[in-house]
């Protein structure tokens, strides 16, 4: 991409009402500020969007406002709607508000009274992560919301007062309105439960032939966030802020699992249960756009989903791992036992089945995307909603050596050269299982724990023709 002219980089404007020369540099993204109050500097990562104002009418002067967020000491946020004028065009073009914006909310004319219907919903997931949602609604996407002409009457806001709030939000009113034909907006501001909480509604229930998908936007407040980290959402400064200003919609590659009879879905820290299948069922099904797995990974995700766990954030995974691999009682760490089956595709782009020949298992693990989380890449090959299903897998091997395989998925993914480790794409997953202790027969969908029952099984697949949401991602970064 060759460099913008200099005229378009470089302006004498105002920045707070006070004379200043405005520079961009576009290879670095960086707005330099130098004027009346000082010298200042702008990275485009800590931009939400840049509203582009008109022409003054005589004066022939350009104003614009910059939707600005700053990263204060203790994780705390502060937003700023600078008034500036004379932006170097570069600058804007880098930063504008998408011209889709406008279709995701409502009318930004649209008066209190008007009629008009809001299809803007604002989900704040108050058991999302470390608890930030709240805060980072008020102080961030209220105020930019306003300042980009979104007023607060025109948009619902939805604060979740237990684990089933966005499964009823999206049950009762977003799929009816879907089905009606509805085009809606749904802001989460929670980590990949609120998807996947959306996804199983959609997936699981009848959609009309009417049926517009919902657009999601993500702002990211979980402890993984893999959804986000995969597909550059949580790239720049603003938890995704910036993409739902500056995105496109885009179609959510999901994944199906089939389970057995008798698997039940385990909550409240593996204290209730609930069965996947409804009653008489010969299976059930779950939903995920994130990853289906087996053996250390569901083990870890089971165990560290606790109230005392999820206080260390994204650590609490390293910590459970641990206890797995080196249990704290001096025993040996599980082997896993079960019979796995891969269908895959050949070079014709015919499908054929593979049996695995080991039964003893370490690790087994698919997944639709790249990071699990911001720096561990499990499936490097992946690209952000590329719809390819990856499986990750090794056996039963030391415990010295998995902590190695898993430091070096630390290392941008550098695990999948390892020996031990085996790394395909596959169509479909089977794993029968020959375990007689539920706690190793636990299978993670998307985060979400499935006890499979004695001699059961699960099945994976990748569902084609299922668009049941957009995600509304920039790819351009
Ligand atoms: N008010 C609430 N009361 C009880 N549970 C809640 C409440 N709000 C959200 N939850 C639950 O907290 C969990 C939050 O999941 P979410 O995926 O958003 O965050 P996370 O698990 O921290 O992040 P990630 O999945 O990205 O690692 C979900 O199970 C959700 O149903």
């Amino acid at each position: 991409m060759s460099a913008p002219p200099k005229e378009d980089c470089q302006n004498e404007g105002t920045v707070r009402g006070k004379d200043a020369s405005l520079t961009y540099d576009a290879v670095e993204g960086i707005l330099i500020i130098e004027g009346d109050s000082g010298h200042e500097t702008i990275l485009d990562g800590s931009v939400i969007a840049v509203v582009d104002g008109r022409k003054d009418g005589e004066s022939g002067t350009k104003t614009q406002q910059i939707l600005l967020l700053s990263q204060l000491p203790g994780a705390h946020y502060r937003f700023e709607d600078v008034q500036v004028t004379n932006l170097p065009q570069s600058f804007i073009d880098a930063n504008v508000i998408s011209p889709h914006f406008g279709q995701l909310v409502p009318s930004r004319s649209a008066s209190k009274g008007s009629g008009s219907v809001p299809s803007l919903y604002v989900v704040i997931s108050i058991g999302s992560g470390t608890g930030e949602a709240q805060g980072f609604f008020d102080n961030v996407v209220k105020p930019a919301f306003t300042a980009s002409g979104v007023q607060p009457f025109s948009y619902y806001v939805h604060t979740t007062n237990s684990n089933k709030s966005i499964e009823r939000l999206i049950s009762a009113v977003i799929l009816p309105r879907a089905n009606e034909g509805v085009s809606q907006t749904v802001l989460l501001l929670s980590g990949d439960g609120g998807v996947v909480d959306t996804i199983n509604v959609l997936l699981s229930s009848t959609r009309s032939g009417q049926y517009v998908k919902p657009a999601i936007g993500l702002v990211t407040m979980g402890t993984g966030n893999a959804l986000a980290n995969s597909t550059g959402l949580n790239r720049d400064l603003t938890r995704g802020l910036r993409h739902f200003y500056r995105g496109q919609a885009h179609p959510l590659p999901t994944l199906t699992a089939t389970f057995s009879p008798n698997s039940e879905i385990l909550f409240d820290e593996g204290r209730q249960t609930e069965p996947v299948a409804p009653p008489a069922a010969d299976a059930g099904e779950m939903y995920g756009a994130v990853v289906c797995s087996w053996a250390l990974h569901a083990s870890l995700v089971a165990d560290s989903d606790t109230a005392e766990y999820r206080k260390f954030g994204s650590q609490r995974f390293q910590m459970a791992a641990k206890e797995l691999l080196s249990p704290s009682d001096g025993s040996a760490p599980h082997v896993y036992k079960g019979q796995i089956t891969l269908v895959k595709l050949d070079d014709n782009g015919h499908e054929f089945q593979q049996m695995l020949d080991a039964q003893e298992h370490g690790y087994i693990l698919a997944t639709l995307v790249s990071n699990l989380e911001e720096k561990l890449t499990i499936s490097p090959h992946s690209k952000p909603l590329d719809n390819q299903l990856r499986l990750v897998h090794f056996g039963a091997i030391p415990s010295e050596e998995v902590m190695k395989i898993l430091g070096l998925a630390f290392q941008g993914g550098a695990h999948i050269d390892n020996e031990t480790v085996g790394y395909e794409s596959i169509e479909r997953i089977r794993i029968d299982f020959d375990e007689s202790d539920g706690r190793w027969r636990r299978v993670c969908v998307d985060g979400r724990i499935v006890r499979v029952g004695e001699g059961g099984w699960v099945e994976v697949r990748k569902n084609t023709g299922m668009d049941v949401i957009d995600i509304i991602v920039d790819l351009r970064v």
